[in-house]
This record gives structure tokens, sequence and C-alpha cells, in this order.
């Protein structure tokens, strides 16, 4: 992709103070307690709600559980993450057949089974994004595929691997309770089997569990005065209501739409996919915005079925060879030369920032690593300014969408209609210059101190990473309870120690039981790289121990204090390649700019609870060379051990 000089016109310094002095306008007191968390709010149970279930359908159904049933593997989540846990342990040479995927969701999918927001799109190169593009022979339609394309991949992931029918849908397995005595998980779930059946009730054993806890599962929404007196029609882009605009989640015809005036709050990287749709269709659209997002150059266009056979896909090993040269692109040093997927990310290497890269900072060298960041950002980020300038034709809106912070700070976003959507007389930008909306009235909201009244209200606010009281652990994100050896609770051991996992996949006093972050891990791009890396894992330590017992049936397979410990000093020792995230202007990378712990013990905590600071394909290396020595260091196997 062809780069032009867009060097700052102003200094550097000039630069970072008005980056300081944004940051400083959207710190508030409040930090994280700003939003309500709809997994335990009362008031808004019904945005938990599925709105994309088929009960008569899966009522039909033969489950795949029933109470009382026995299995081998549990694998809680069947989105991508849960998927490639699945397909690993079966071409790691487990049997399908003693595998059972339990997801509150009506269907396979994760993320893309939830959101189904008009635009939806992959936020990144699909090519690279899509599991097992390979392996199921797919070529997607587009090179950013949309939502519909993403969700349907997963029913397709499911059906090459006869995991369609092993999956009870509609399932919340809330309890784990681990049985010393028999070697085997009591876990406790509740299927929803709709208003026509209820709930019903399941207890089950399962040899080992696997669980995604995803990353942002729970939408939330700002704590605004005057929400209930709100009289027009809300819902949150997680839980998109086409009933309210028209439309459904693959013809984005929002008809009902033609009449109304519509407000959006929330400018993040689910709004700038919502936005051109909601341009399209709105009598009027406000966009209420409290920080722009930095929107780059998209490129969208569909797959050239040539490109695809004869340059993308033509070699065996293409897809893991492209993810992996897309993600050595986010470096310190000098990126690879040849870069295969040359698009705007690959111009955002100090995205590193936030993933880490490879290399340890030094504690003494966070400043100047720090500024070497800013330095790799400042020129992209004024080119991505200037395109603004550039696309938005009245130059006070143009003015108010550019993105004063440096890439690291809030996920990039990359789009062809968003800021042309600005250019449309029925968009109007309501800026609110740091401060977000001021309340809800009867008729619509107050921002800036004028009333804007508004027939829908659409809630693109994001998501809770950090839940109020939440311990942190892997399985209270994910809504569990976890009770392992000992009767030890694995949120109280979080909360005592902070994140301990031997490679953020399994943590001491919780045998047989495995997880994919979301801390102790590394994070990607294209997340799904990382995941396919830990579900290989995982499937290739259990075979390993497996063929280390002469008789499996009692096996139990536990990290060590001393492996979680010495591995938990690793991520500690690398956390410093995140010193940038700190200063950063408020948002969900860095606790909406809450102050850190102060406390010495705290601090610790802080530390161990970092993802890997040495970026993805480091951290893949250093799982690699772990399996490679053999010796499954870190983890004990009990069983009949030959
Ligand atoms: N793979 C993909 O294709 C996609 C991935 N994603 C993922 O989901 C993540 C979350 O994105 P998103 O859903 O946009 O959530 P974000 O948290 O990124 O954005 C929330 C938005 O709501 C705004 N907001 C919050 N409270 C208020 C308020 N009181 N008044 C006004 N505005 C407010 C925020 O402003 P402020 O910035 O000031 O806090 C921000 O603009 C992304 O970072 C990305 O990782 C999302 C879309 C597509």
């Amino acid at each position: 992709m062809a780069t032009t000089d867009h060097r700052p016109a102003i200094p550097d310094a000039t630069i970072q103070q008005k980056y300081a002095e944004e940051r400083h306008k959207r710190l508030r007191p409040d930090g994280v307690a700003q939003f309500l968390n709809l997994a335990t709010s009362d008031k808004f149970k019904y945005l938990r709600e599925d709105p994309w279930v088929d009960h008569a359908a899966l009522n039909a159904q033969t489950p795949p559980l029933k109470n009382g049933d026995e299995i081998k593997f549990l694998v809680q989540g069947a989105g991508y993450g849960g998927l490639m846990l699945a397909v690993n342990l079966i071409e790691a040479g487990f049997k399908a057949e003693d595998i059972r995927l339990v997801d509150e969701a009506g269907g396979f999918g994760g993320t893309w089974y939830w959101n189904r927001y008009p635009g939806l799109m992959c936020d990144t190169e699909s090519y690279t994004y899509m599991p097992f593009l390979e392996e199921t022979g797919y070529m997607p339609r587009f090179r950013y595929s949309y939502g519909s394309e993403l969700r349907e991949h997963a029913d397709r992931i499911a059906e090459k691997w006869g995991l369609t029918d092993k999956t009870l849908f509609r399932t919340n397995c809330h309890h784990y309770m681990w049985d010393d005595a028999e070697k085997r998980w009591i876990v406790h779930g509740t299927e929803n089997r709709g208003p026509a059946e209820g709930n019903r009730e399941i207890q089950l054993k399962a040899q080992y569990v696997l669980v995604v806890p995803g990353f942002l599962g729970f939408p939330h929404i700002a704590r605004l005065p005057g929400f209930d007196k709100f009289r027009g029609e809300h819902f949150h882009t997680a839980r998109w209501n086409y009933d309210i605009t028209g439309g459904n989640p693959t013809h984005w015809n929002m008809e009902k739409l033609k009449d109304k005036t519509v407000g959006i709050v929330g400018t993040g990287a689910t709004a700038i996919q919502a936005i051109p749709q909601l341009g399209n269709w709105a009598k009027h659209l406000y966009v209420f915005q409290r920080t722009p997002s930095s929107v780059d150059e998209r490129g969208q266009h569909p797959t050239d079925p040539n490109e695809w056979a004869n340059k993308i896909a033509s070699k065996k090993g293409w897809q893991y060879a492209r993810s992996k040269n897309f993600l050595s692109q986010f470096t310190m040093d000098t990126p690879i030369d040849e870069d295969q997927v040359n698009d705007r990310w690959c111009s955002t290497r100090s995205y590193c920032g936030f993933i880490g890269a490879p290399g340890i900072v030094s504690p003494d060298k966070t400043s100047e690593h720090v500024a070497a960041l800013h330095s790799m950002d400042l020129e992209r980020a004024e080119r991505v300014r200037q395109r603004t300038t550039d696309v938005v034709k009245d130059p006070a809106t143009a003015a108010k969408l550019k993105a004063w912070y440096p890439a690291w700070c809030k996920r990039p976003t990359f789009h062809d209609d968003y800021l042309p959507t600005f250019n449309k007389p029925n968009v109007t930008l309501v800026d609110t210059n740091g401060k977000g909306l001021d309340a809800l009235t009867e008729e619509g909201v107050m921002a800036n101190g004028t009333e804007y009244p508004l027939d829908v209200l659409v809630l693109s606010t994001g998501y809770s990473l950090f839940v109020e009281n939440d311990s942190g652990s892997p399985v209270s994100r994910a809504g569990m309870t976890v009770v392992g050896r000992d009767g030890l609770s694995m949120d109280d051991k979080w909360i005592r120690q902070g994140s301990k996992t031997l490679h953020g996949v399994a943590t001491h006093g919780f045998p047989n039981f495995f997880f994919t972050g979301p801390t102790q891990v590394a994070l990607a791009v294209n997340f799904t790289h990382v995941l396919s890396a830990l579900a290989s894992h995982v499937a290739q330590i259990l075979v390993e121990a497996e063929r280390r017992v002469d008789q499996t049936e009692r096996i139990t397979i536990e990290v060590t204090e001393e492996g979680e410990d010495a591995y938990t000093a690793e991520v500690v020792k690398r956390a410093t390649s995140f010193a940038g995230v700190g200063g950063c202007t408020p948002g969900y990378y860095n606790k909406e700019g809450q102050a850190s712990a102060t406390g010495p013990q705290e601090q610790a905590k802080e530390a161990q609870g970092n993802i890997w600071g040495e970026g993805p394909l480091k951290f893949e290396e250093f799982l690699n060379t772990w399996r490679a020595e053999g010796r499954l260091e870190g983890i004990e196997i009990k069983g009949n051990v030959m």
C-alpha cells in the first residue's frame, strides 16, 4: 500500500500536549462505575435475552445432553473459540463422540451470533481471521466478511467436524464442582427451552472442562439520569431490534426508519460500522460523540476468485503463513519485507503498544519505550486526521471527527463509508467535547445542554471488560462459579492472589480444567490466531498427558504452584510493554482511565493480570518451545502413570 509523507506539520511535543489535554477532558471520577452492567442489572434484563433463538426448532431436536449424563469433554462456548477447541481435540485424535459443547446462545458463532447490527463486518481481513478456511475449502465472499457470513462459517465448521448435533444451545452451565474421589467435574446447568417449555435444570459429570471466557460478553450502557422517562424506542447494538428499524441481519433495508429521527450514542468500532447504514435510512440521524474513533481507509471489495486460487490460497499452509505474516507487521523493529495482507492495519504498527511486541522493555526504560511508540505512531495519526479533512466537507465537522490519541489507546477503525456519511444532509454530528450525554428526557436526549427529540435511540456504548466486583478470573467473566480441589473457589483464588495460570490456560487447584485466557495469554489484532494457538496447545497437553498413563479413566492433569508462579513471573517481566496504555484517553483498554493500584500488593496483582507483553508470535513461540521440551513442566499428572 503506497504511503505518502504525513509527518506532522506541528511539533511532536505540541501533539502530545494536545493528547494529554484531550485525555484530561475525559477523565471522570466514576471510571468503570459510569456503566450499568447488564449482566447484573434487573432493569435492562431484557437486553440479555436472545432475540435470534428459534425455540420451536431447537425443542424439536433430541438434546445432545440429558440430566445425569457423563461426558469426557465439556466445552463451554460455541463461538469460534469453542469450536476451535473442539476441532483441535478431534484433530489431536480424540473422538468427536466424546465432546459436547454448551452455549447460552441459540446457535453457533459467539460474538457473531449475538451481534447482528446492520453494517457488521470483520474488522480484520477475513482471509486471516476466519478459522479453518483451508480445511473447509471456503473462500470468503468479501475481503472483510460481513456478519452473516461469519456466523454461517461457524455452522460450516461445526458441520464439518460433526459438532452440530453435539452442542446444547440456550444453556448456561453456571456451577462446576470438582469431585476428587471420582475425578470428575459435577456441572449444574440451566437450559432455557423458551416460553412454551420453560427452564430445564441439568446435572452432568465431565472428565475435562474447557471454557472460552470471551472478552466482550456483557453489553453495558451509561448510567444516565432520566432513562426511565424516555418514551421513544431504544436498544443496544449487541441486540439490534429489527422490529423497530425494519430489515433483518442480512438485508439492512431499514424502511421503518424513513420517517424517524434516530440518535446513536457512541462512535467506537461498532458504531462506525452501523452509522453509515443508519444514515442511509433514517429521516434524520444524530450521532452523539464523546471520543472520535480514528477511521482509516478500509478498501473493501469482493474476493477475486482468480486471486484467491492463484495467489492467496495457492499453497498448502497459506492461511497460517498469511496470519503470521500479518502479525509480524506489529513490531517495534522493522516489520518483515513482504506484506501479504497490505492493508491499513499493516500501517498501524504502533498498535503493538496494546498487543505487545518482541523484546522485553526494562523497567527503567519505559519512558523511552513510550516515546518510541509515539514517534512510530505520529505519521499514521496525522495521515488519518488529514484523511478526515479530505473526506468530510464541513471543516468544523471534520475537526470534531479527528482522533487525538495514539493507535494503542482505542481499537483503530477502518471504514470506507463512515466519514462520507457526515456529508449527508440528514446526518448531524453532536460532539460533546469528551463529556457524553447529559441525560435522557421524555422526548429524547440532552447533550451540551440542548434537547434532541428522538424516536429511536441506539446505544453503541460497548461492553464491560472490567465489571465492578468482578474477581477477574476466567470464569467470573463467563458468569460461572467454579469450585476446585479442597473447596477452593476460582474467584476467591483470583481475589487473593490475582491471575495465576500456566500459559493462561489452567491454574493450580483446578484439575482437568482449561480455559483460553483472558489474562496471561497474548492478544492479536486477528484474535483467532491466538485462539488457534491456545486450542492446539490445550489439545496437545491432553494428548501428551493421557499418553503418560496406562488408564486415563482417573487421570488428573493439574498445574503446580511452582509452575504457575514461574509462568506468572514471565508475564510480569513483560508487562512493561504496556507502559503506554495507562496514559491513554479513557476507554475499556485502560479501565476508563482509572488510576492504577497504589499499594504494592495491588500493583503486583495488576501486573499479573496482564497479557503477554511480547505479542502473539513470541507467545506462540514460547508455547511451542515449552511443548518441544517434552517435560510438561509445571504440570503434574496423576493416575496410573507408566
Ligand atoms: N471484529 C470486528 O469486526 C469488530 C470488533 N469490535 C470489537 O468490539 C470492541 C468494542 O467496540 P464498541 O462496541 O464500539 O465499544 P467501545 O467501547 O469501543 O465504544 C463505546 C462507545 O460509546 C461511547 N460512550 C460510552 N458512554 C457514553 C456516554 N455516556 N455518552 C456518549 N458516548 C458514550 C464511547 O465513548 P468513549 O470512547 O469516550 O468512551 C465509545 O465511543 C472493539 O474495540 C472491537 O475490539 C467491534 C466491532 C466490530
